[in-house]
Parts: structure tokens; C-alpha cells; sequence
């Protein structure tokens, strides 16, 4: 307001009208072209120091005054989200959240909203049926409970990967359709259920058997064995018709089509996390990548389609247990077609590459040479105790502890569910360990940073299966915090079945063949998407003599009289 005269006498009076005139006599100067350049740096450097200004003062609030900033963590992940992001982006959160659990201890602020835990006790006040609310929530008067953490939805770039909405799968959606999904599945995985599945469960195995025998001792990828075996399983309960992986030896194009769907769905995650970024990128995706997803889906669709159109099977698989007619009259807890698909693709994936996993790393673990012992002791037991190798039921093997103990330290050094798995504190906040979580914070358990910690675990990074079966030296192990199934009303609805079918197929690869392996002795260290990237894992597979076999089956039997 001082210039209005540049040439008064005034102008030496206001330093910023000096500027203003030194600024006009330069501009007086330029032409026209360098005036736009002048204009445009300006408006650039205003701009990036407003930026500036709005991350700092973020950062700052976010350090100092955010409801978590009580909450130990390093200054990057407390200040920014961009840390957590680029862990997630590059798969390396289970490496990443371990190792600041080891630095910070049991709960660790990961981003400025985002908090992990690895005590027992988070796991009952994240996971559990009745949250523990911050004083002074406001109780639902209708319920004498808190309402339970909120589960994040999956969300992708834009609408084309929004199948069927309303409707959604059981593993994201709010609480009282999951109360609904879970009731819908919940007879497909009681004991009852579970025996009538048994031959599914032995045929597959005994034929991924018969098609490592057919490779003559030549060097196999038990990786892609253990998915096809899995995969076939779990296709064969939930459509009454396999895949056709083993039959085929190679992946079903659905099954293919997995391993990176998982790696695009972490990244979208990411990607959908950024405000804006999602729109932006779901107008950038090749229209090819959105045909194919819609393929996948649409595998889905007509699997089960078949499978409901065709008259029961004699063999009983999850559908016989889901579908209204077994559902003892309750309709509102029947699925709509559009659900019962979207839990159809559910299960194949959930029920399948977990325990593909799991059966790795067993096999990982067992075949390093300092598990040798181990080894040892499992086939011993295994071929005196059964005399052929369909004695092996995953009724007889559920009680030998050596098995159990094996499958328990694969799941704690390799755990599938790696990942922190989510949930949002609900409004009103919580308790969690006892300390006040505002709502809307997200936290989440560190399954491979808790199965790891030297302070919960003697010789925690090494294979130990006898730390399971007792002992003094393991009497200080923490076992209240292994959970490889999660817990409370959205833990694995599958444990029983998972546990069976692992117990069967390892048992029986075992009893049958002397495994040996060279090299690879690093292959646990992998990325995670949402689950483990698995390298091959190649062994050759000798078969035991059959004179061997039927002196020892001529053994179990006198053990027998
Ligand atoms: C070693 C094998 C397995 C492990 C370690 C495992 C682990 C888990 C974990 C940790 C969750 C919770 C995920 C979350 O809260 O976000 C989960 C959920 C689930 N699992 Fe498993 N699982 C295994 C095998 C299976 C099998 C064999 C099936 C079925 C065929 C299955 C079906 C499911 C389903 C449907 C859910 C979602 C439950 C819900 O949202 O209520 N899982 N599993």
C-alpha cells in the first residue's frame, strides 16, 4: 500500500516497497519471455515453500502434539507415513518391524497413525471378541461390550476390481455380515465335517506322491508341488471338482494367476493409501490387467455355479455343509449367490497357499543340515509306527508331539500370516495393554517379529521342534504369544483342517521317500505380499527299497500282536 507512487519520496521508508521497486526496474528490463520465466520461478518456489511449510508443520504435529506421539518409534516412522509405505511396497515389513520391535520393545509406533504390537496381551485386546474400551467410552447400551476393532476393507485403484458390490467377502466385511458369513461357513469346519473330508485329503496327497515317484530321483521344485496339492484340495471341497494341478503337473491359469494378483493387491494397497493416487493410477492400468482380473473372477463364478447346478455329490465337500438345505432352517444366515462366491474365491486362497506354505517351510527347515536329527526321528517314528503309509489319517497323526512340534516351529520361524494384519481402533478409542488408543488408530501383531524375539524365545532364529515337547531349557519360552492362527471372531476358521492336511501330506512324503537336498539354506529370507514369495525349493526324492518297506511293515506288524 505504500508504492501506490514508486516514485515518491516515500519509498525509502517501507523496505518492502524498496524490493517492489527493485523487482519492477528489473522486470523493466526483460522482455517478454523472461519475464514468464521469472513469474513461473517464483510461483514454483512459493509453491515448494508452502509444501515445505504443510509437511513441517505436519511432521512437527505428528512428532509432538499427534494423540499416539507418547508412543516410541524412530523420528522418520513417528513423523511421516512414507517410511511404512516404502516397506510395504518393497515387501520387506516382517524384516523391517522385527527388527524395531528389537530396538523399541513391545509396541512400536510404524507411522504416525499406525501402531505394533508383540506382547500375548495385544493379541486378546486387538484380535478378541470383547475389546477392552478407554475409560469413559460410550457403551453400546444394547450390548454389554465395546464394539470390536474395525477391519480395514481391501481397497483398489478405482471400480474395476469391485466385484458384486454391496456384497463383500467374509474377510472384509463389517461385523455383523461377518457374524453371518462365519455362522454360513462355521458347519464346514466342525470335527464332523472335517472326517468326511478325509479322502480328498489322502487321495491328493497320495497322488502328488505317485507323480514325484513317476520323476525317477530328478530334481523337483516341492514349492510348486506343495501349491498344486493344496490348491487341487482345497478346489475339490469347495467345487467338488479339483483344479487339475497334480493331474496336469502345472498350475491351473486360476492358480497361476495368484501369485501375482497378491503382490498387485499389496501395492494397491499402498498405492489407495495415497489420497488421490488410487483415481489416478485406475485410469493409468492397462485395460488388459482389468480383463484379466475379470477372468479370474469369472473362473469363480462358473465353478460354482457347476457345482450348484449338479446334483449333490457322494462325496461330501464345504458347499454340502454351507448351502441352505443343511443350514437347519435359519435363513438369515444363509449367503446370497454373490457372497457365496466372493467366499468361494476366498477359501481357495486362504485355504491353500497358507498351508503350501507351512508344508515348506517344514520341509525347509527339516532338510538343513542341522536338522538332520530331526529328520531322522520323524521317519523312524513314522515307518515303526505305521505299518503303510494309508495308516496315516490325520486322526493318527493329530497325537504324535514329534509331527505337532515340527509343524509348530515351521509356523513360528515362517508364520503365513506374516503380515500385521490390521484393525481399526473403533471411535472412542481403547485399551490396549492397558494403555489408551485413541479411535481411528490402526494396530496390528507382529507375528514374525514376536515368533523371533530373543526375549520371548531361547535360541529364537534357530529350528528347535523339541522346545514344543517340553524340556528345562525351553521352560521360559513365551508360547502365549504364538498365534500363527490369529484368534477372537475373525481368526482362521480353518486351523483343524489345516492341520490335518499338513499332518498327512508331510507324513507321507516322509514315509515314503529319503529326501535330500543341497544348498539353499537361506531360502526362509523372502519378501511378503500380503503372503510369502517362495522360491523354489529343489530336492531329489529317492523312494525307500521295497524290501526295506515290507521288512519294516512285517516289524509294525509283530509290534502289533
Ligand atoms: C497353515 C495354515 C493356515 C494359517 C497359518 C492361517 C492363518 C490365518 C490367519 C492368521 C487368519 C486371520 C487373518 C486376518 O485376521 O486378517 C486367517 C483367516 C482365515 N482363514 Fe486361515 N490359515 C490357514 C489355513 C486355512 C485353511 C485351510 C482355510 C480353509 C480352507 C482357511 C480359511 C480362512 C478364512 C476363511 C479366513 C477368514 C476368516 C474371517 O475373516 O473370519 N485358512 N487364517
Amino acid at each position: 500500500m505504500h508504492c501506490l507512487e514508486p516514485n515518491s519520496r516515500n519509498h525509502s521508508l517501507a523496505p518492502s516497497c524498496g524490493i517492489d521497486n527493485m523487482a519492477f526496474e528489473l522486470l523493466r528490463g526483460l522482455n517478454q519471455a523472461q519475464v514468464v520465466v521469472v513469474v513461473v520461478v517464483v510461483v514454483v518456489v512459493v509453491g515448494i515453500s508452502l509444501v515445505l511449510l504443510l509437511l513441517g508443520s505436519r511432521f512437527v504435529y505428528n512428532i509432538f502434539f499427534h494423540p499416539l506421539a507418547a508412543y516410541p518409534g524412530p523420528l522418520h516412522h513417528r513423523a511421516s507415513d512414507v517410511p511404512r509405505l516404502i516397506q510395504e511396497w518393497r515387501g520387506t515389513t516382517v524384516y523391517k518391524w522385527a527388527e524395531l520391535h528389537d530396538r523399541y520393545g513391545e509396541v512400536v509406533r510404524i507411522s504416525p497413525n499406525q501402531l505394533s504390537y508383540i506382547s500375548a496381551d495385544a493379541w486378546r485386546d486387538i484380535y478378541g471378541a470383547r475389546g477392552t474400551p478407554a475409560p469413559g467410552t460410550k457403551m453400546n447400551p444394547r450390548h454389554s461390550a465395546p464394539l470390536q476393532m474395525l477391519k480395514e476393507e481391501l481397497e483398489f485403484p478405482g471400480d474395476d476390481f469391485e466385484f458384486f458390490a454391496p456384497a463383500k467377502p467374509m474377510i472384509s466385511c463389517d461385523a455383523a455380515n461377518h457374524a453371518r458369513h462365519r455362522r454360513a461357513v462355521g458347519p464346514a469346519f466342525s470335527d464332523r465335517a472335517l472326517r468326511t473330508f478325509e479322502p480328498v485329503i489322502t487321495r491328493h496327497a497320495d497322488l502328488m506322491l505317485d507323480k514325484l515317484q513317476a520323476q525317477k530321483g530328478a530334481p523337483v521344485n516341492m514349492v510348486d508341488w506343495f501349491h498344486f496339492a493344496m490348491f487341487d484340495i482345497t478346489s475339490a471341497l469347495v467345487f467338488g471338482k479339483s483344479f487339475g494341478n497334480l493331474d496336469s503337473g502345472a498350475f491351473h491359469p486360476w492358480v497361476a494367476r495368484v501369485f501375482p494378483g497378491m503382490k498387485l493387491i499389496a501395492w494397491s494397497l499402498v498405492v489407495t493409501s495415497i489420497p488421490g493416487l488410487g483415481r489416478l493410477v485406475s485410469w493409468c492400468l492397462p485395460r488388459k490387467m482389468v480383463s484379466e482380473a475379470r477372468r479370474h473372477m469369472q473362473s469363480i463364478v462358473d465353478m460354482t455355479d457347476a457345482r450348484l447346478t449338479r446334483p449333490a455329490p457322494s462325496q461330501p465337500d464345504f458347499m454340502t455343509y454351507m448351502l441352505p438345505p443343511h443350514r437347519a432352517g435359519s435363513p438369515e444366515t444363509a449367503l446370497s449367490r454373490e457372497e457365496l462366491y466372493l467366499d468361494a474365491q476366498l477359501l481357495c486362497i486362504a485355504g491353500s497357499e497358507t498351508t503350501a506354505t507351512l508344508l515348506a517351510a517344514a520341509l525347509h527347515f527339516l532338510t538343513l543340515p542341522s536338522s538332520a536329527p530331526h529328520l531322522t526321528a520323524l521317519t523312524t517314528l513314522l515307518r515303526t509306527t505305521f505299518p503303510t503309509p494309508s495308516s496315516l489319517t490325520p486322526a493318527a497323526l493329530a497325537p504324535l508331539p514329534l509331527l505337532t512340534a515340527i509343524l509348530h516351529e515351521a509356523l513360528r520361524l515362517h508364520p503365513p500370516g506374516a503380515i500385521n494384519m490390521p484393525r481399526t481402533v473403533p471411535p472412542g478409542g481403547a485399551l490396549i495393554r492397558g494403555r489408551p488408543v485413541p479411535g481411528g488408530s490402526v494396530v496390528g501383531f507382529a507375528q514374525y517379529a514376536a515368533y523371533r524375539d530373543a526375549r520371548y524365545w531361547a535360541d529364537a532364529g534357530a529350528f528347535r521342534p523339541e522346545r514344543w515337547m517340553g524340556g528345562k531349557r525351553w521352560a521360559g519360552d513365551r508360547r502365549e504369544v504364538f498365534r500363527p492362527f490369529s484368534c477372537g471372531p475373525r481368526g482362521c476358521p480353518g486351523m483343524g483342517l489345516a492341520m490335518g492336511e499338513v499332518r498327512v501330506v508331510l507324513a507321507r512324503l516322509v514315509w515314503r521317500f529319503e529326501v535330500e537336498r543341497r544348498g539353499q539354506e537361506g531360502w526362509a529370507a523372502q519378501t511378503v505380499f500380503l503372503g510369502w514369495v517362495k522360491p523354489g525349493l529343489v530336492v531329489k526324492l529317492r523312494e525307500r527299497a521295497v524290501e526295506e518297506r515290507a521288512v519294516e511293515e512285517r516289524a509294525a506288524e509283530v509290534k502289533g500282536w
